[in-house]
């Protein structure tokens, strides 16, 4: 297919996503199952159109003066792909599988607009109703993390250090031009990808097989990094899900004492099983049942809860959901946020930690929602969060946000990472 058949291909998806509101993964499944002609390349192409004009929404919409899916897509590929109105139409030109040529009008509009002009939450690709949530997490750097949060993501993974060392990791990944994170201790990152291209398939490499590394972005594995668990410890991840966490934490724990994984819907923990077997993780215990757990209350080191959210700090990733959100949901994330919390505390041991994360950038989700807990809770105490950065991450002052509400949060702009907040309460009471 040549770029005319792959945008039309990429509108006719942006259309379905619109029409069904529905995951754009279930949408391109769904397009690449109905065009079995289309190969590896071209998926990959009409993909990363896709992903960049719901990344981008606002942004490439307002270049053309309108928000519908062709507007988008054509936009998307003005401002990531190197494009012009004019190289583009000289792309399309002939193609007869092509969208139709930019107009005139639409050429006109694209002559007179600079993205640099556009209004600041045009420019910061959100929602009008997450403006006075973004100002609120980042103050006046609100339109530059808006607008890092619609960047391409990269692709980060973790060292297992049960099995490998991080040179061992990127000596063998080293035609995929993976280069060692910039501030987690084990992380590996493989840069955005540009234009068409797409990832390597790493999860392929034998080395992945062998349990050398895990998919990991770089703010999760700093997350477990600041949970700062030790070889011996009791551990309960009571939000464990796939099991990420669980994961890193085990292998920071050198395999010695106990993670207890659990998750409300059993069915998320399922993939936990292969991962811990090829990364032969083997102190991670998998407790399905909530009545299970009652014999581990007040028993814990630490427990770490990586709450349900918004994720509104994975936009890069899922940028369908950015405009799916509504403030509704945030209220009952918030909801579930508050409940599970007043319950995961009765697992800490006296002087343990109760570790909250999440991977929003929301304050309503984050410090908020940790002093409406210490309001309601008078046991616990925030560590001191900027004793424990510079211990974990020396000479990264300035990567992380400190408080005021307590804890760290790391965002797109500021720390290169997906949006996660952190932070670690002890049991004083
Ligand atoms: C952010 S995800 C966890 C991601 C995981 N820790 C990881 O690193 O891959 C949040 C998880 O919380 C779970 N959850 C939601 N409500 C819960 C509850 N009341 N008790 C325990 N888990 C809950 C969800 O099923 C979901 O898997």
């Amino acid at each position: 297919m040549r770029l005319g058949g792959r945008l039309a291909a990429a509108i006719e998806v942006l259309e379905d996503i619109n029409r069904r509101h529905r995951p754009a993964a279930d949408a391109l499944r769904d397009w690449g199952l109905s065009h079995r002609f289309a190969g590896g390349g071209d998926r990959a192409a009409i993909g990363n159109i896709v992903y960049d004009a719901l990344r981008r929404k606002r942004s490439a919409g307002w270049l053309l003066g309108d928000e519908t899916p062709r507007a988008t897509g054509f936009g998307a590929l003005l401002l990531e792909w190197g494009q012009t109105a004019q190289s583009l139409n000289a792309a399309l030109e002939g193609d007869k599988f092509a969208p139709p040529l930019l107009s005139n009008a639409e050429l006109a509009t694209v002559a007179g607009r600079k993205l640099a002009d556009a209004p600041d939450e045009v420019r910061a690709d959100s929602p009008d109703w997450c403006v006075p949530l973004l100002k609120e997490a980042f103050g006046e750097a609100w339109v530059e993390e808006g607008a890092a949060l619609a960047a391409r993501p990269p692709l980060d993974l973790r060292t297992n250090t049960l099995q490998a060392t991080r040179a061992k990791v990127l000596a063998e990944l080293a035609e995929t031009g993976a280069e060692p994170a910039h501030l987690a201790s084990q992380g590996i990152r493989i840069a955005p990808i540009a234009g068409d291209g797409r990832h390597p398939n790493v999860q392929a490499e034998p080395a992945f097989q062998k349990g050398w590394f895990e998919v990991q972005d770089e703010g999760s594995q700093i997350a477990a990094e600041l949970a700062d668990a030790k070889p011996g410890m009791q551990v309960l991840d009571y939000c464990a899900g796939a099991g990420g966490k669980s994961l890193a934490l085990s292998a920071a724990m050198e395999n010695k004492g106990q993670v207890f994984a659990h998750d409300a819907e059993k069915q998320r923990l399922a993939p936990i099983f292969d991962r811990m077997r090829r990364s032969e993780n083997r102190n991670i215990q998998v407790v399905a049942r909530e009545q299970e757990l009652a014999p581990l209350t007040g028993h814990m080191d630490i427990v770490l809860v990586d709450a349900p959210c918004t994720g509104s700090g994975t936009w890069r990733r899922r940028p369908d959901a950015k405009w799916r959100l509504t403030s509704r949901q945030l209220d009952t994330r918030k909801a579930e946020q508050s409940a599970i919390l007043d319950v995961a505390k009765g697992f800490v041991k006296p002087g343990g930690l109760l570790v909250y994360i999440t991977c929003s950038v929301f304050p309503e989700e984050n410090g908020g929602q940790v002093s409406n807990f210490l309001a309601r809770h008078k046991g616990f105490a925030p560590v001191d969060h900027a004793a424990l950065w510079q211990a974990r991450f020396p000479g990264h002052d300035a990567a992380a946000r400190l408080g005021p509400q307590f804890g760290i949060s790391l965002s797109p702009a500021l720390s290169g990472t997906d949006g996660f907040y952190f932070c670690a309460l002890r049991k004083v009471a």
